[in-house]
């Protein structure tokens, strides 16, 4: 028995450490950096990685292309961090929030040539903090002895962050009956994955036939359209359409998974409205930020359908990516049942945007 966190752990403690501006240590075939996330270092911690001039800003080939700068990396760009780097100036790079306000930015000289594994397994740490994009590395020798002296979480990884890249493990934690507006015959299940991350919810409604296909709905978190009625989207109308339908066929299950703004968080999703509201699209928006279109990880639903008994689904929704990745992780998709609802004049380009960019089918 041993006290000591497991790879698993320190992956997740990393997340908290990013999030609270601390640096982490990551270890890839004997090479070492100290990494941070661009968004919430702290200014002395800054200045302290820039020190020497070895530092590096990873960031991803999205907000890469909005700043022009070359990608030598695939996926992902490095520039020099100068010594004399401010926090402003590093806000200027990896927030486009000033891109309109300062649009003369650079020119940005990318580095090549290189290893940037550890650069990419930075990126993906610090996206699964749901921070900006963007992160500070700086080599250092000796992580393991820096880690143990200053108290900092240190991952070892190979090609990729392992646990980042798999579904997480989820356990059910408790169900209970819940009677709801839209059907008395409710059940609330809460699942919680095993790396840290956020619990996601089932709703159950009625007794569903394990045997048939059940009348499924995958609902991705959406504070400002599920609570606060927003109308620049369709989420509420539809969270409380999926509920209404399987009430009226009398069973059904609504998966309701925390990946709000499409897995970017609700911070960067707000950043992503701000950029809408300076005339850029949804994608675009994502874009600009470092993001992809979608950075939500539908194998969850597809596990926690599994662990329900769920192996046969008609699926409500107008994307065919769902119907795809429920299909490729296990889960027969015998129907796809459209979910046409809430469209209002202030969500007509949204939708229009999801139908053009996105495969949605209106
Ligand atoms: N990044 C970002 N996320 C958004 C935006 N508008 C809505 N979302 C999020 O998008 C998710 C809903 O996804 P949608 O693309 O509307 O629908 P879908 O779930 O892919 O497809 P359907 O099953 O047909 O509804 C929720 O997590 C919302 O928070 C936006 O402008 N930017
Ligand atoms: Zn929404």
């Amino acid at each position: 028995m041993t006290y000591a966190p497991t790879d698993a752990e320190r992956i997740a403690r990393a997340r908290s450490d990013l999030r609270m501006g601390l640096p982490v240590i990551l270890s890839r075939g004997g090479v070492e950096a100290l990494v941070a996330g661009a968004e919430t270092l702290k200014p002395a911690r800054l200045t302290a990685l820039a020190q020497g001039g070895a530092a590096e800003l990873a960031i991803t080939h999205r907000r890469a292309e909005t700043l022009k700068v070359r990608v030598y990396d695939d996926d992902i760009a490095r520039l020099p961090v100068p010594e004399d780097i401010t926090p402003r100036g590093l806000r200027a790079i990896i927030d486009p929030a000033g891109d309109l306000a300062t649009p003369l930015k650079g020119p940005f000289r990318a580095l090549r040539g290189g290893e940037a594994g550890l650069h990419r397994a930075a990126i993906q740490l610090v996206k699964s903090a749901r921070l900006l994009p963007a992160a500070v590395l700086r080599p250092v020798a000796a992580g393991e002895a820096l880690a143990r002296d200053s108290a900092l979480t240190r991952i070892v990884i190979g090609d990729q962050v392992p646990f980042l890249s798999q579904a997480p493990a989820l356990d059910p934690v408790i169900s209970a009956r819940l009677p709801m507006a839209a059907a008395e015959a409710g059940r609330l299940h809460i699942f919680r994955p095993d790396d840290g991350g956020e619990e996601h919810y089932a709703v159950e409604i009625g007794q569903p036939d394990r045997s048939l296909p059940t009348l499924t709905r995958l609902h991705s978190a959406c504070f400002t359209g599920d609570v606060l009625g927003s109308l620049k989207c369709d989420c509420g109308p539809q969270l409380r359409g999926a509920l209404a339908q399987m009430a009226a066929t009398g069973s059904g299950v609504l998966l309701y998974l925390n990946q709000e703004g499409r897995g970017i968080g609700l911070a960067n999703k707000m950043r992503a409205y701000s950029l809408q509201d300076q005339g850029f699209d949804t994608v675009e928006a994502n874009h600009r930020l470092g993001f992809e279109d979608d950075e939500r990880d539908f194998r969850i639903g597809a596990a926690i359908l599994r662990k329900m008994g769920f192996a046969q689904v008609r699926l409500l929704t107008n994307n065919p990516a769902k119907v795809a990745m429920l299909e490729k992780s296990g889960v027969a998709v015998t129907e796809r049942v459209p979910l046409k609802i809430g469209r209002n004049p202030l969500n007509e380009s949204y939708l229009a945007t999801k139908a053009a960019k996105s495969g949605h089918l209106l």
